[in-house]
């Protein structure tokens, strides 16, 4: 069974409750999302391997540690993955970037895929895929579904900011080896399979398309 990480920093947790309040407009949606996905990629990036490098100061020679030439990819779920993109790029700027085009049909919440682009060598590298919002569940498990099938990557972590109780357990069940990671767990679903309390549409609230 995978982990269910809930990131309840104070700052990403303030910054959730204002991206959910209705009167927030696109321009302040966006922001805050952009300034959350720093913020939480700086979480999903603890576990990083560190190695000791010798480098010399002004003053003397001393170790530190870097990063052990991690090969990073971001993989997107089109359209509203890309809302994290720039954020976590703050943090691990050499990441490679791929995208996964999935839209959920909204008569029977399956998702339907358009897209697929992945970065070279996706065998050697780990992948964090991101999306801001896991509802049923189905777009998640079928975007991982399509990485492991068709580029096998080394390792697997989901990251979206709000989850619904259901959509945690759907792709735990689908995905036991993909940890999530996630700000918020919330109520449930409505019979339209949209998160209550939510921040109703993701993809809509981020690109002002309704
Ligand atoms: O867990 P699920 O029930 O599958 O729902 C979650 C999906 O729904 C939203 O995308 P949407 O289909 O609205 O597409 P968009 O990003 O292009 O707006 C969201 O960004 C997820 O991809
Ligand atoms: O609440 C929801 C559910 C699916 N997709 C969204 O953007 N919001
Ligand atoms: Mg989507």
């Amino acid at each position: 069974m995978s982990t269910l990480h809930l990131i309840d920093h104070p700052l990403v947790q303030h910054k959730l409750t204002l991206m959910r309040r209705k009167e927030a407009s696109t321009n302040s949606f966006r922001r805050m999302l952009g300034e959350l996905s720093t913020l939480m990629a700086y979480e999903l990036t603890r576990d990083f391997p560190l190695q000791d490098v010798e480098i010399e100061t002004p003053m003397e020679k001393t170790m530190g540690k870097v990063i052990d030439g991690k090969k990073l990819a971001l993989v997107s779920i089109l359209r509203a993955g890309n809302g994290f993109l720039d954020g976590m790029l703050n943090v691990v700027p050499g990441a490679r970037i791929g995208h996964i085009g999935l839209f959920r049909d909204p008569e029977t919440l399956k998702p339907v895929e358009y897209y697929y682009k992945m970065p070279e060598n996706m065998g050697e590298r780990d992948v964090i895929v991101v999306d801001p919002m896991l509802a049923t569940g189905n777009s998640a498990v079928a975007a991982v579904q399509q990485l492991k099938d068709k580029s096998a990557p080394k390792s697997i972590k989901f990251m979206c900011l709000l989850a619904a109780p259901e959509g945690v357990k759907t792709m735990q069940a689908a995905h036991p080896d993909v940890d999530i990671y996630t700000a918020a767990v919330d109520r449930e679903l409505d019979s339209h399979g949209y998160i209550l309390p939510g921040l109703g549409d993701a993809g809509d609230r981020i690109f002002g398309t309704k």
